[in-house]
This record gives C-alpha cells, structure tokens and sequence, in this order.
C-alpha cells in the first residue's frame, strides 16, 4: 500500500479546473516530482493534500486513512509538512526563533500551562531553542542562527523554511519549487541536500521543480501535469522519452524536459 495516495482529485476555482481526476500515489522513503507548465496545477495539489484546499471530487489517504477533510494543522500533526512556492518566513524574527516556531507547534505546553506552570513553560521554552539550533545545525545554516530570516540571503531563505517544517518532524515533506531563484551552486547543494534527508532521515519527499536538471538528477518518480490533467508517470528515463510530456512543453521550450 502506498503511504500517501491521491485518487481522482479535482479542484474547481470557479470555470477553472485547477486539478481534474489526478491519481497520485507516493510510496515511503521515495522522492517523487510533480512537474508541467505554469499553471498547470501543481501547487493546487500540494494545497489539497496539505489541507489549504479542500478538494472538489476525490480522496486522500495516508497510510489508508483519509486525510481529505482535515486542517493544514490537523495534517501537519499526523506528519505531512510543507514548503511554499513564495518563501514564508517570519521575516522580523531570527532564523532560530523561526524553526522554534516549528518545534513550538509540535510540543507546546497549551495556554493553562502558560498560566499555571512557568518553570514547565520555561524548561520547554529551553528545549524547544536547543532542538531547533541542533535542526539547524544538521541543515548546515547553524551560523546565521540569530540573523533576522528576513536579511538572508535567497538559498539560505530556503533551507532555513525547510528547517522549520522538518521541526515538526514529519513523514512527509512537500517541497515546492525548493530551488527557484538559486545559482547553479546552491541548486547543487540543494540537491545534495534533499537526498541526505531521504538517506539519513528516511523521509518521504514530494516535490515540485521547474529545474529539469535537479528533477531528473534526483526524482525516482515523475508525474506530469498538464492544464490540471495527469497526462504522464514514470521514471525519469520513461518521462523524458514520453511523446505527451515533450509536446506539453513545447511551445514553451522543448529543450526544457532533454
Ligand atoms: N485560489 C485560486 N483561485 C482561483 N484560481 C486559482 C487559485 N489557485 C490556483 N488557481 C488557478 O489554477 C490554475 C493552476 O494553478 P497552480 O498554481 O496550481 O499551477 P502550478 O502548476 O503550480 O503553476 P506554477 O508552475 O506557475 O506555479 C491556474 O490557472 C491558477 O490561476
């Protein structure tokens, strides 16, 4: 059984079908892309499994139980966390106090636990900051710990947003777009990266990416989006020989998917 599956997803916004009968399933300790054109609805099914949207039609199950009514909140507890498109990061606080956040959510004393017990508060307060310096410690950005997030720059922006979700330690990251806007070094480490934490963390990754090259490199599995239609799946080797893919993107730039 797949650990997280999507069947016969459709999301509408208004005329527009965003997602139509999408069927993907993930399997545990895989990293699979979810790629296509602009606006062919990728991050519309990131949002659907993540529980920003509520899908239309269709279900989502994870380890066989469905997961399509819940919260973003409720859904990040049972281990399905994500990363956005457009970075959000407290941008006024500190790296450190960012990725705290994300330790917060999972261990948080509550609100009478605030009122009633400081010395819990305070000793949780305290291991919440020491987990999440040793989180940023693994992901290599330890020394821009009590930077303000919104002064770094691009590609640490980026690793430091997955420090945080990796707080609330997840099964399941979704990665979107993880290397837009970076050099060619920083999409290398990036790379590198991301198969360190499927290797060491055996975490299962879904990403979506427009760098081919990254994509190619570091998917075992591809699924192709078209104008809200699955229109491919398969290795990578399958997908950049696959006739409807290349014809997906051409007109765009054929060149994109060789
Ligand atoms: N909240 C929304 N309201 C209305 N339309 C939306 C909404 N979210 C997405 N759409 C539309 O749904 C379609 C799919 O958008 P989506 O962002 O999922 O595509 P995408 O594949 O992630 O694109 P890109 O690669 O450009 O990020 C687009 O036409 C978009 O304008």
């Amino acid at each position: 059984m797949a650990l997280l599956e999507a069947k016969n997803l459709t999301k509408r916004f208004g005329g527009l079908v965003a997602n139509q009968d999408v069927s993907i399933g993930i399997e545990k300790g895989s990293i699979t892309a979810v790629i296509g054109p602009n606006g062919a609805g990728k991050t519309t099914f990131f949002n659907m499994i993540t529980g920003f949207y509520e899908p239309d039609e269709g279900e989502i199950l994870l380890n066989g139980k469905s997961i399509k009514k819940l919260r973003p909140d409720q859904i990040a507890s049972r281990g399905i966390t994500r990363t956005f498109q457009n970075i959000r990061l407290f941008k006024e606080m500190t790296a450190l106090e960012n990725v705290m956040v994300g330790v917060h959510s999972r261990l948080s004393a509550g609100i009478l636990g605030i009122l009633f017990n400081s010395k819990r508060v305070r000793q949780e307060e305290e291991r919440t900051r020491v987990e999440a310096y040793q989180l940023m410690e693994y992901v290599g950005i330890a020394h821009i710990a009590n930077e303000a997030a919104g002064s770094l720059p691009y590609g640490l922006q980026r690793r430091l947003e997955i420090a945080r979700a990796m707080a609330t330690n997840p099964q399941i990251i979704l990665l979107d777009e993880p290397a837009a806007g970076m050099n060619p070094r920083e999409t290398v480490e990036m790379t590198d990266f991301i198969r360190r934490l499927k290797k060491e963390l055996d975490l299962t990754i879904i990403l979506i990416e427009h760098d081919m090259k990254l994509v190619m490199g570091l998917s075992e599995y591809i699924h192709v989006l078209d104008y809200g239609k699955k229109i491919a799946e398969g290795t990578p080797e399958q997908i950049r020989n696959n006739p409807n893919v290349i014809e997906a993107y051409l007109g765009k730039s054929a060149s994109d998917v060789s």
